[in-house]
């Protein structure tokens, strides 16, 4: 059941806005350990969380290519359909993204200009304990794909048959993932942080994943591997007024509770009618949905926030930074123009999330858990390096060399100074 909070003071509301998160240092310290294993024995140690976690004994990790091959001829063509026509939006937004950038003189003679180089070496982790993400795979693999990762490795949780599903496989082949392994959860993200003898090491771990994941990419930074965000439990907030729809808004908050126990939907809203109709809508549309137990659980960690204006809603949400925002409101535009903090944002009764979820083209890898405030959702800036490069004449080293002359000194760095001056003397 939804809890209403009438009018809550601004002072309660950071309390109110908490996540639903596991107890985080014994989360911290089993994840810590699995990390500390693996880097240690590695093969052997994702063998053994394997049998732990996901109840399966997989002798070898690597998908082959006859199981690439039969995956895909069990996909039906309805699903390749779609699938397709989901890849063909994402790579017309991203490939948007790819910008050259111009050669600037910032003085005559001293010219600087930047450049992207894709990341060599990239690890896709796609979620499968409780659903295969495959969706997951085209908004990693196509931008990785796109600026030119050269290797593309995938990990993913393998299920009770010690087998990946068949779209995983499908979407993988279809974008281009050099390789693929089962391995999930904190072990699959060490082995990619590490290397083992059979899972290659990279560069940057992308991809969303449960607490469990999110807390390893988080440590295994500490080795030196970079990663895209942290993505944890999926999460919407719906800012809404009273032309909203309720069985609309019921259906967008369900389809994020859904994902796991600790996802969490909230509305915020000005209308008191839609606040009612939405409880009664949130418990008539999860009755009848096949993952009723997690999304009831995710439901009752769920909120909504009667407030007095849409300014006071706007505020709200900027301090809760939600993953995915719909704003379900008469002005949407001018509305969505004032949110600072948010993931994705979704405007008008006609935007459900779960269209950003698969298939309008953005991307659905986006940071959770507050972290809007800071990050942004994964992009094809993601997966490259921005080098930058300069070149000076001597007419250019003539004019601003005095520049740096002074500041070197001021700094006390005096070879600084000298490799200047040893030029303009020559
Ligand atoms: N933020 C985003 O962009 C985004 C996108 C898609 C999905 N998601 C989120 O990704 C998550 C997917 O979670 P999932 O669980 O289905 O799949 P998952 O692949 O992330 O995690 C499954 C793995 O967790 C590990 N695990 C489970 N219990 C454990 C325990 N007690 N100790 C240590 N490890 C354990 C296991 O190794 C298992 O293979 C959901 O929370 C969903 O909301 C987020
Ligand atoms: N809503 C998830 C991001 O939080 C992405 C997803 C994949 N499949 C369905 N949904
Ligand atoms: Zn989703």
């Amino acid at each position: 059941m939804l809890v209403l909070y009438e009018y809550p003071e601004k002072k309660a509301w950071k309390k109110l806005l908490l996540r639903p998160v596991l107890d985080n240092s014994s989360l911290e310290a089993s994840v810590a350990n699995i990390v500390k294993e693996v880097k240690k024995s590695g093969d052997e140690a994702v063998r053994r969380f394997t049998s732990m976690f996901d109840k399966v004994s997989v002798s070898n990790f690597k998908v082959s290519a006859e199981e690439i091959s039969e995956a895909c001829d069990l996909v039906d063509d309805n699903l390749k359909n779609a699938i397709l026509q989901a890849k063909e939006n994402i790579e017309k937004f991203h490939r948007a993204q790819l910008k050259m950038e111009e050669r600037v003189e910032t003085m005559p003679g001293v010219q600087c200009w930047r450049k992207s180089v894709p990341i060599e070496k990239v690890g896709l982790y796609i979620p499968g304990g409780s659903a295969p993400l495959f969706s997951t795979i085209l908004m990693l693999g196509i931008p990785a794909k796109m600026v030119g990762c050269k290797e593309i490795i995938l990990c993913s949780p393998p299920n009770k048959e010690g087998k990946l599903h068949p779209a995983i496989l499908y979407a993988a082949h279809l974008v281009g993932v050099t390789q693929i392994f089962k391995a999930g959860g904190a072990q699959g993200i060490a082995a990619l942080a590490f290397g083992t003898a059979t899972i290659p090491q990279v560069y940057k771990i992308f991809g969303p994943g449960n607490q469990y994941v999110t807390c390893a990419k988080q440590l295994v930074q500490k080795d030196g591997v970079a990663i895209d965000m942290p993505a944890g439990p999926s999460e919407v907030a719906v800012l809404a007024d009273d032309t909203a729809n309720a069985a609309f808004v019921a259906a967008d908050l369900l389809s994020q509770a859904e994902h796991g126990n600790d996802s969490q939907a909230i509305l915020v809203t000005t209308s008191a009618a839609l606040a009612s109709e939405t409880k009664v809508e949130v418990e008539r549309q999860l009755a009848v949905l096949p993952r009723k137990n997690i999304a009831t659980i995710a439901i009752q960690n769920s909120k909504i926030f009667l407030v007095k204006t849409i300014r006071e809603g706007i505020e709200l949400i900027n301090e809760y930074a939600p993953e995915h925002l719909i704003i379900s409101c008469a002005d949407d535009e001018k509305i969505g123009d004032e949110i600072i903090n948010a993931g994705s944002i979704f405007l008008g009764n006609y935007s459900p999330e779960s269209v950003g979820d698969y298939a309008s083209g953005t991307n659905h890898t986006l940071p959770t858990n507050g972290y809007a405030k800071a990050y942004s959702g994964v992009s094809v800036d993601s997966f490259v390096k921005k080098i930058t490069y300069q070149k000076l004449s001597k007419v250019g080293l003539e004019g601003i060399g005095g520049t740096v002359e002074i500041m070197a000194e001021a700094e006390g760095l005096q070879a600084h100074k000298n490799a200047v001056s040893i030029r303009l003397c020559n």
